[in-house]
C-alpha cells in the first residue's frame, strides 16, 4: 500500500508516504483500523515548512514552518490509533455535524469523517513551490445509516509559510442537506498560562461549560479554567498571543462566521486517556467552524468550502 501510495503520488524531495504504525510507540497502536495496509501518513517538506498528514482521517497532524523553533500544531504524545476513533491534535475534521448529533444522542459527536480513511486525489506542487494535496471521502450504504446523503468531501491542503485547509462539501443527492462542521485546530503553546485569544473582543458566545447561556466577551480570550464555547459572527482574522514562547499564530477564515474555543483544564484532561494529566497547559483549540446557529444548507449539485490558513 505505502509502496503503491508512493509510486503514484510521491515528489522527490518534498513529499512521501510512509507506514504511521512505526511513528507511533507500540503501546499507542491500540488496533490498527483494517481498511487500508498500514497507517499512511504522508511527510511533507519544502522550502517553508515541515507537514505531516494521516489519511485516516484526512487529518494534518503537524504544521511546522522552518522559521518556527517549535510545531504550530499540538500532537499528544499520548495520542493512540484505535479503529474507529479520531486523533488526538493535529486538525480533526468534523463533519456533517459539530459536536453530539442534534436529535441522536447514540450517534458519534463530532460526525463520523475523522475516523474513516480518506483517498488520495492529487499531490502536486504550486508554482510558488509550495506542496498541495487533495484528500476526498464519498458517502457508502455504512454512512448513509448515519446521514441518509450523497455527498463528496474534498481536503484541500497547501503546505507554505502558511498552511490552508479547505474542506469542500459537494451535494451529490437530490435534496438539500443542512451540515455544521470544523476545522478542530489544536494549537501547541508554551503555557496556557501566557496565552492571549485576540479578535474575539464584543463577540457573543454560548457557554457550553455553563450549561449553553448566551455571553459577551470583554477583551482578549484567557483561559485558566475549562473553556467550551461557540463564539457567534466572528471576524474572520483571529490570533493566538503566546508570551512563553514569543510568538504570535494567525488564524484566517472563510466560510465560516463562528469559532469554537476549547480547553479541557486538569479535571477534564486527566479523564482523557488520550491526553497526558498535564497537556492542557499545551495546547488550545481555537477551531474555525460553523457551528452553534452557523449552519450552512448545500443544493443539490453545489459545493461549500470552509476554509482555516494558519500562519505564525
Ligand atoms: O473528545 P472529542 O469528541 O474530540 O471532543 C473534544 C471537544 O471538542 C470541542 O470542539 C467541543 O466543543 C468540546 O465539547 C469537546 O469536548
Amino acid at each position: 500500500m505505502i509502496n503503491q501510495l508512493n509510486d503514484r503520488y510521491a515528489i522527490d524531495g518534498q513529499l512521501k508516504f510512509i507506514d504511521g504504525t512505526t511513528e507511533f510507540p507500540p503501546d499507542r497502536i491500540i488496533s490498527v483500523p483494517e481498511e487500508v495496509e498500514g497507517f499512511p501518513i504522508i511527510q511533507i517538506e519544502n522550502n517553508f515548512a515541515k507537514a505531516t498528514i494521516a489519511l485516516y482521517g484526512g487529518h494534518v497532524l503537524s504544521f511546522q514552518p522552518m522559521t518556527e523553533a517549535e510545531d504550530l500544531l499540538f500532537l499528544s504524545e499520548s495520542a493512540r490509533i484505535q479503529a474507529g476513533k479520531g486523533l488526538r491534535g493535529g486538525i480533526p475534521v468534523c463533519w456533517p455535524w459539530f459536536g453530539p448529533h442534534p436529535e441522536d444522542s447514540t450517534l458519534p459527536s463530532h460526525g463520523f469523517v475523522r475516523n474513516r480513511f480518506w483517498s488520495v486525489l492529487s499531490t502536486g506542487t504550486t508554482p510558488g513551490g509550495e506542496t498541495q494535496i487533495q484528500l476526498g471521502l464519498t458517502d457508502t450504504p455504512e454512512t448513509r445509516e448515519l446521514w441518509p446523503h450523497a455527498w463528496e468531501l474534498v481536503i484541500d491542503i497547501v503546505v507554505g509559510d502558511t498552511l490552508t485547509v479547505g474542506l469542500i462539501t459537494r451535494n451529490q443527492g437530490n435534496e438539500p442537506f443542512t451540515i455544521t462542521q470544523a476545522l478542530h485546530t489544536y494549537f501547541q503553546v508554551g503555557n496556557i498560562d501566557g496565552v492571549r485569544i485576540l479578535g474575539l473582543d464584543r463577540t457573543e458566545y454560548i457557554d457550553k461549560v455553563e450549561g449553553g447561556v448566551q455571553k459577551s466577551q470583554a477583551g482578549v480570550v484567557e483561559i485558566d479554567s475549562e473553556v467550551d464555547r461557540i463564539y457567534m459572527n466572528v471576524p474572520p482574522k483571529l490570533a493566538i498571543d503566546d508570551s512563553t514562547w514569543k510568538r504570535q499564530i494567525q488564524i484566517l477564515s472563510k466560510g465560516s462566521s463562528s469559532a469554537v474555543v476549547w480547553n479541557p483544564w486538569s479535571e477534564k484532561a486527566a479523564k482523557f486517556a488520550d491526553l497526558s494529566d498535564d497537556d492542557y497547559l499545551r495546547f488550545v483549540c481555537v477551531e474555525t467552524t460553523n457551528a452553534g446557529p452557523d449552519q450552512i444548507e448545500v443544493f443539490p449539485g453545489h459545493e461549500y468550502r470552509l476554509e482555516s490558513k494558519i500562519r505564525n
